[in-house]
């Protein structure tokens, strides 16, 4: 709490302290190139295969947050954190019809190191000892950067070309912006009753996904 009676947000507490390596993530060269129009379509067409196969990955890492979270005592986040999951299917079917339409084919595409790297960080959490707390951070931040980083693509201004724009409203609708909304709160109040060393630990990983994420943008612009 603060003088006023307000609850501060650790997270908005934690986007402050890290400003710099969030706007990297989240105003990467990349997708402000979706922004302007000059995005190279051959680096549009490889983040196109490597995030398909990224879901492929996310879906077990958000299902291990899942049964984090049923095993807690108070279980209220289910319902959000299952409709996590369950939107999964619908995405990964958006990502086959995608590839179709860029003439991706998806089952010949191996993935590029930035993309291992990350599926071994999303593999560890489904070791028992990793908190709920620090699971469910995770997962809200990673979601928060494509909302943020989709978004900024169809804010006022854009030049976004028309056959991206759907790519870019999957992630940075007002629907998705609400969900991500959903699970700050669910973080913070997470966060609130944890332990310091949980919190301290979901603080690193917070970091670790902004890496993460500026890797993957990188790999996708330049095959690294
Ligand atoms: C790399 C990455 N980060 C986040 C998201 C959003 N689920 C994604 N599809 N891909």
């Amino acid at each position: 709490m603060d003088g006023s009676g307000v609850e501060a947000s650790t997270t908005a507490a934690w986007m402050e302290r890290h400003r710099q390596m969030y706007e990297r993530a989240t105003r990467h060269p990349f997708t402000v190139s979706i922004r302007d129009g000059t995005i190279d379509l051959s680096a549009f067409k490889r983040w196109l295969s490597q995030d398909y196969l990224f879901v492929r990955e996310f879906v077990a890492f958000v299902a291990s947050v899942l049964l984090k979270c049923c095993k807690q005592e108070d279980s209220l986040d289910m319902e959000i954190i299952l409709g996590g999951v369950a939107s999964l299917s619908d995405e990964l079917s958006w990502f086959k019809n995608e590839a179709v339409k860029w003439d991706v084919d998806l089952a010949s595409v191996p993935p590029l190191k930035s993309n291992l790297e990350y599926h071994r960080f999303l593999g560890s959490f489904t070791e028992p000892e990793i908190s709920y707390a620090v699971a469910v951070t995770t997962f809200w931040i990673i979601e928060t950067v494509y909302q943020d980083s989709f978004s900024f693509c169809i804010e006022e201004g854009n030049k976004t070309p028309p056959e991206l724009l759907g790519t870019c409203q999957r992630w940075g609708s007002a629907e998705f912006k609400q969900y991500c909304h959903s699970l700050q709160r669910i973080v913070d109040h997470s966060l609130a009753n944890a332990p310091a060393d949980a919190v301290k630990s979901a603080e690193e990983a917070f970091v670790r996904v902004l890496e993460l994420e500026i890797g993957f943008w990188e790999m996708s612009s330049s095959q690294c």
